[in-house]
Order: structure tokens, then sequence, then C-alpha cells
């Protein structure tokens, strides 16, 4: 296996404007093959979305990211700087150091299905918490700035409430407010709207469009919700077999489809 460039790659990724890149990506469990040579680039300030089959690796992408996970071939850039690089002398791949992966968590918000509240906080504690104690803001800045993230989702009477005496919907939207109060320059949506009751799902996915069109937060975003992926994104990514099959504007993929499978995918969820 050839021993990738990352220095090389780094400085290509940030001189085509790239705030994220996959290259080559392998993902294994065990003998399972998740992501198989999967490459993608995301522009700052681009809103994608990833859609596909269930089990075809979406959530893994987003986790590695993250680095809730570690790839097992290839190389993940985030602003051009490698998530983990080759070393010893038989190639494996060795994560980057923890005060990094530290740094690139911090420039990443996660929104998840389940919404993970911390059940024992209230909803100002669960805002403030990171950016106090990861960022280092002053308690009273943090919650100055919660204040309006509240008005913001609508949830400002909701300050002192815990997250079981909040609606799944509300949970939902104090969840992209702590994401939001990290001031992150990616933001990872996935399936923010799956658990959620049906009359719940426009609220959130309407807080999550204004969202997408007045901040120029980077999104990649993970959803069933063809309508919303339709009115959010710049560019829609289509996976099957742990790569990407077809990319291209939302008009284009919802519209006009150039593979077989994009079809036959569109069809069943459309
Ligand atoms: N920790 C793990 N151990 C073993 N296999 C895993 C693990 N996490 C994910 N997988 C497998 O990896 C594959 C991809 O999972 P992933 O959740 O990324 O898919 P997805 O495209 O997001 O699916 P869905 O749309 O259903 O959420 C699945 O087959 C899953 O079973």
């Amino acid at each position: 296996m050839q021993k990738p460039d990352t220095e090389h790659r780094a400085q290509d990724t940030v001189a085509a404007g790239h705030l994220i890149e996959f290259d080559q990506v392998v993902k294994r469990y065990g003998d399972h093959v998740v992501l198989d040579h999967l490459d993608f680039t995301v522009e700052r300030g681009r809103h994608v979305t990833l859609i596909g089959p269930s089990g075809s690796g979406k959530t893994t992408i987003l986790r590695l990211l993250m680095t809730l996970e570690r790839i097992s071939e290839g190389l993940i850039l985030v602003g051009g700087r490698p998530l983990s690089h080759m070393a010893g002398p038989n190639g494996s791949l060795k994560p980057a150091d923890e005060k990094y992966q530290r740094e690139v968590r911090k420039k990443i918000g996660m929104v998840f299905q389940q919404f993970n509240l911390f059940p024992n906080m209230n909803v100002l504690q669960n805002i403030t918490e990171a950016p106090v104690s990861v960022l280092g803001l002053d308690r009273a800045e943090a919650e100055e700035r919660a204040g309006e993230l509240l008005d913001m989702v609508g949830l400002r009477e909701k300050i002192t409430a815990h997250p079981t005496q909040l609606s799944g919907g509300q949970q939902q939207r104090v969840a992209i407010a702590r994401a939001l109060a990290m001031r992150p320059e990616i933001l990872l949506l996935d399936e923010v709207t799956s658990a959620l009751d049906p009359e719940l799902v426009a609220g959130v996915l309407d807080l999550l469009r204004e969202i997408a069109h007045t901040t120029d937060i980077t999104m990649l975003c993970v959803t069933h919700e063809m309508g919303f992926a339709r009115d959010i994104s710049d560019q829609v990514l289509m996976f099957d077999g742990g790569r990407v099959i077809e990319s291209g504007p939302p008009e284009r993929i919802f519209g006009d489809p150039e593979q077989e499978r994009t079809r036959e995918f569109l069809s069943a969820v459309l």
C-alpha cells in the first residue's frame, strides 16, 4: 500500500478551499467493509446532504469526523490537517494526537437522532456547560449567548426546565442550541428528526432551514427527509456500497438522477 503524502495533500486541500476532505477512506468493522476507498470534499460554507440506503455508512462518516471512530485506511483532512497519519514500518494508521483531536471537536457541532441532552442538567446548564468548560467562556457571557440561542429556537421560557419536562421536538431544539453555543465551523446533523413524533418534525426542520439560510456554518446532514434535503442543500451525495455513487445539486439528483440505483432509492423513499 502506498503511503499518502499527508503534507502535500493538506496543502492541496487548503488551496482548493476544501474544509473537509475524505481521501480513499476505508472503514472496516472486522471483515465488514463499511466505507470502501471513499472520496469526497466539502467546501467551507456549503450545505451537503448525505443520502442512501440504510447501512451505507452515512452515520459512520459523521462519527469519523467527530473522531468518535477511527478509519482503517486513507486520509481525512479537516481544515487541511489530517485526523490521522500513516506511521510505522508497515504503514499502520495512527490517530492525530489528543490535543489536535480536541481542537477538531471544538470546530464541529453534532446533533444526534436521540438528542443526547444531559439528563441531570436543566436547559440553561445543557447549553452553557461546554462553552464554559471547553472554551473557557465566562459564565455570564455563556448564559447571555444561551439566552439568545433559546430565543432563536423559541424556548426561552423553558430555560430552567429539565429534559424530561420537554417534548422530543423541544429537546431537539435545545440540542441544536447546545451545538451552536460552541460557535462551530461545521455542524453535523444525524437524522435529527427520525426519533420525533410526526407532528414535531416540521418545527425542527424549519429551525434548521433558518440556520442554513442565515448562517455561514458548513453543514453535513444525514437525512431521510428528502424535501428538507432539497431545500437546504448545495450538494447531495448519494451513497451505496461504501462509496459516493452520484453527487450534484439537489435539483439534478432529485429531478434527473444519472444512476439507476439512485432512481430506485428515491422512488422507494419519495
Ligand atoms: N460499532 C460498530 N461495530 C460493527 N459494525 C458497525 C458499527 N457501527 C456501524 N456498524 C455497521 O456499519 C454499517 C454502516 O452503519 P451506519 O450507521 O454508518 O449506516 P447508515 O448509512 O447511517 O444507516 P442508517 O441510514 O440506517 O442510519 C452498518 O452495517 C452497521 O451495522
